[in-house]
């Protein structure tokens, strides 16, 4: 029995190459902003209130129009066939058993289709993209992921260019182990081949009002961290944001994730989402009373599914429900609602 998302993290470090560790774990440049995500977590403390009388917490909520259980989502990440043989269906599984969001990368091992299926109606599916040079390619993974009954569209802006990651290219890990590949861009190229998923570094608004225009599903925007450009990006029609600074795996040294949400989220109506060092349930609760209308984990997921496969990815959204629940009962909030500002303080430390 494992107690915490670190024991999973330290059980699928014993498991997997390391290569393969080290690609999940690590970030970008000296991993400054890798640290600071979980460090600026530490630095955010509780002022809890007492005697309240909520025998029973209830942490469901609504994103988009979609119920979940709790909220913590799982954020999209790439490869998941690098922590376990089933990769993305056993993610999936889990994601659906426990009630929640599966953001599916549009860099996975899986299909969306076959993400999907393994699902099943009980899994809230939404599809994560890179907006691609060649619009028509955007358009067909779009077309994909809608005909996958996915239900929201992440559009992931941070990324204009591949971050500079130093423990890949010292262990010379730039191409998946023979026999995985990026699915989804299957089909993609002149000779029906897997196409290779582009940065794309002229990426601009127009870009998004495409998009915009191309899918009726929900965008949220993955990556803002500036409060203009939340605005801008609710201008332009996106239906939500996702304060996000991929893991620190993209531009070294940015703000911790945590510490830019409650502007972001004071400068637009829309619902917000942030991940980025979410590691106890606590952090749920300061995220939320920041602003957010959820988290989102990404490394979690992957050192459960790395450790023991869909159950470990089941075990690692079920610690962090109960300890949600625990902190929810500590903070006096019986519900999502009560989660108010005035319960986090900033310390130095
Ligand atoms: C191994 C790995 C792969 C990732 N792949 C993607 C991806 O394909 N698309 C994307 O938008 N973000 C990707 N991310 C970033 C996550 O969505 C998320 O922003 C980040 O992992 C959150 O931080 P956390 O790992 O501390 O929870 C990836 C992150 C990791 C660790
Ligand atoms: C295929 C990569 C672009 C996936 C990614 O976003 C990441 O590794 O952070």
């Amino acid at each position: 029995m494992l107690f915490s998302v670190r024991e999973f993290e330290a059980l699928a470090r014993d498991r997997l190459p390391r290569y393969a560790y080290d690609f999940i774990a690590g970030g970008a440049d000296d991993e400054v902003t890798v640290r600071a995500n979980e460090r600026a977590f530490a630095r955010l403390r509780l002022l809890p209130r007492v005697l309240r009388g909520h025998a029973q917490r209830d942490l469901c909520t609504t994103l988009f129009g979609n119920e979940v259980t709790m909220p913590v989502v799982l954020s999209p990440t790439a490869f998941h066939r690098l922590a376990d043989p089933q990769g993305e269906q056993a993610t999936a599984r889990a994601a659906a058993k426990a009630g929640t969001v599966m953001i599916a990368s549009m860099a996975s091992t899986v299909s969306i289709g076959d993400i999907a299926k393994a699902g099943g109606a009980d899994l809230v599916l939404w599809f994560q993209a890179y907006i691609q040079s060649d619009i028509g390619i955007t358009r067909t993974l779009i077309r994909r992921a809608e005909d996958a009954g996915c239900r929201a569209l992440v559009v992931t802006v941070d990324s204009p260019v591949f971050g500079w990651r130093e423990r890949d290219n010292r262990n010379g890990f730039h191409d998946l182990p023979p026999g995985m590949h990026c699915e989804n861009m299957r089909d993609l190229t002149a000779d029906g081949g897997v196409r290779d998923i582009e940065m794309v570094p002229g990426l601009s608004w127009d870009h998004i009002d495409r998009v915009v225009a191309m899918t009726d599903l929900p965008i949220v925007l993955k990556g803002v961290l500036h409060p203009a450009d939340a605005l801008t990006a609710v201008e332009h029609g996106v239906s939500g944001l996702f304060v996000s600074n991929h893991g620190g795996r993209q531009l070294d040294t940015v703000v911790a994730a945590i510490d830019a949400v409650a502007d972001v989220a004071a400068a637009v109506d829309v619902p917000v989402l942030v991940d980025g060092g979410v590691r106890r349930g606590t952090d749920v609760v300061k995220a939320l009373a920041l602003g957010a209308r959820a988290v989102g984990i990404g490394r979690p997921v992957l050192w459960g599914l790395a450790a023991r496969g869909e159950e470990g990815v089941t075990e690692v959204l079920e610690l962090l429900r109960a300890e949600t629940d625990r902190a929810f009962a500590f903070c006096g909030c019986a519900s999502v609602d009560h989660v108010a500002r005035d319960l986090v303080r900033e310390v130095r430390c």
